[in-house]
């Protein structure tokens, strides 16, 4: 077994995650401490102007040497380092995200899909003495798949127990979905935006980082028009394998008339537009799951929770009912990840991210680089 540290920052741009690890990348010998560093104020507002100036500077050939890039990577490493030396658990390994800016896979064979995930792996091998794994993203989608969602093969570990077909939920910035069938077969993609259209209202709203509880979206009323309208996107009826960027709904969320609406009726539509996501993808999945285990930052949300268990027809539970902890999943996927990077082990499956074969992927960075 292989003493890793996962390290996730999400589409939510709140923080980092981290979780350690044993494990050989196929079992887990043991899980240990996860925690969160919180980005200060000013790097959650540069990266989300970097997140917004992404797709016009990719497009002109100047997002890789932009200096607000770079410096946004280093800031962010630091915190990734802040965070490992807060685990304070020697490792043999770190699974090192980083932060997506620009998620674009192919959408067509042929043509090239780009994804961009930021942070300095030579600069956290330094501050940490540790290896470092990234980079998980890209080789799946130069071979054309989606490059996301990565974690279907840890939760294919987490959930070997439990009956199938099952379904882990993961409601972050983007929804996602890994559907898991009785022999094992993986069937995952993102199901929708999920917090990111609920967080943006609340900061133009109330100046808070998101829908507390659910509390505005629970004093408000669904506008069926317009909950109408955005479930009439293509994005829902198209079948897997897909993935989203964190921003792709805005503009079909703007022209839905959402900016019109009441705060509180526009924060109870994009919340059971979110659910009607996750019941859009059922009509995807090989057959229905006899249950829904809950992962993200959504799972904290009342309002958001019970639009799903309106929308669903098995039952809906958080990850905790299954003893995991629904805040460090993402993190320990990548420690796992990066214990599968080390042995040679595929990441993505033409179930999970329509890659053409198993693939591995990722790149290492030794301790002392
Ligand atoms: N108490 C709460 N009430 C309402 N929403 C909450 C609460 N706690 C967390 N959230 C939501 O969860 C989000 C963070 O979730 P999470 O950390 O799973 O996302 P992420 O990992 O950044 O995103 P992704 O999984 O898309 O990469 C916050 O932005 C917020 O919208
Ligand atoms: C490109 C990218 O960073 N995608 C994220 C995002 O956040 C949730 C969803 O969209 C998922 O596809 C993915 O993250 C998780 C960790 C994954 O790859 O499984």
């Amino acid at each position: 077994m292989l003493r890793t540290i996962g390290l996730m920052s999400g589409t939510s741009l709140d923080g980092v995650d981290a979780a350690y690890v044993e494990t050989d990348g196929e079992r887990v010998g043991r899980f240990g401490r996860a925690l969160t560093i919180p980005y200060p104020p000013a790097l959650r507002r540069d990266l989300r102007a970097l997140l917004d100036a992404a797709p016009a500077l990719h497009a002109a050939g100047r997002l890789a040497g932009d200096p607000a890039l770079l410096d946004c990577a280093r800031r962010l490493t630091e915190h990734h380092a802040e965070a490992v030396a807060a685990l304070g658990a020697p490792a043999d390994l770190i699974g090192f995200h980083g932060q997506t800016i620009l998620h674009r896979p192919a959408a067509r064979p042929g043509e090239r899909g780009h994804t961009w995930q930021i942070g300095d792996p030579a600069l956290l091998a330094r501050r940490t003495g540790v290896e470092v794994v990234h980079d998980f993203r890209s080789a799946d989608v130069a071979a054309g798949g989606q490059g996301a969602p990565l974690v279907p093969v840890f939760h294919r570990v987490l959930a070997e127990a439990l009956p199938k077909p099952v379904a882990l939920l993961n409601l972050g910035g983007v929804g996602n979905v890994t559907w898991i069938g009785e022999g094992g077969e993986l069937v995952a993609f993102d199901t929708g935006p999920a917090n990111g259209p609920l967080d943006d209202l609340a900061r133009r709203a109330l100046g808070q980082d998101c829908d507390r509880d659910g509390a505005l979206a629970a004093a408000g009323r669904v506008d069926a028009a317009v909950l109408a309208r955005l479930s009439a996107h293509p994005y829902l009826a198209a079948p897997p394998p897909k993935s989203l960027d964190r921003l792709d709904f805005d503009r079909a969320i703007r022209e839905a008339g959402v900016p019109g609406l009441a705060p509180a009726d526009a924060a109870a539509t994009l919340a059971a537009f979110c659910a009607a996501c996750v019941a859009a993808a059922v009509r995807h999945l090989p057959a229905p799951p006899r249950q829904w285990l809950v992962a993200g930052g959504g799972r904290r949300n009342p309002a958001l929770m019970r639009a799903l268990e309106a929308a669903l027809a098995a039952p809906l539970r958080p990850a905790e009912a299954e003893g995991w902890d629904g805040d460090a999943l993402e993190a320990q996927a990548f420690g796992v990840l990066a214990a599968r990077v080390a042995r040679g082990l595929p990441l993505t499956f033409p179930g999970t991210t329509g890659a053409p074969r198993p693939m591995t992927g990722g790149r290492r960075v030794p301790a002392f680089s």
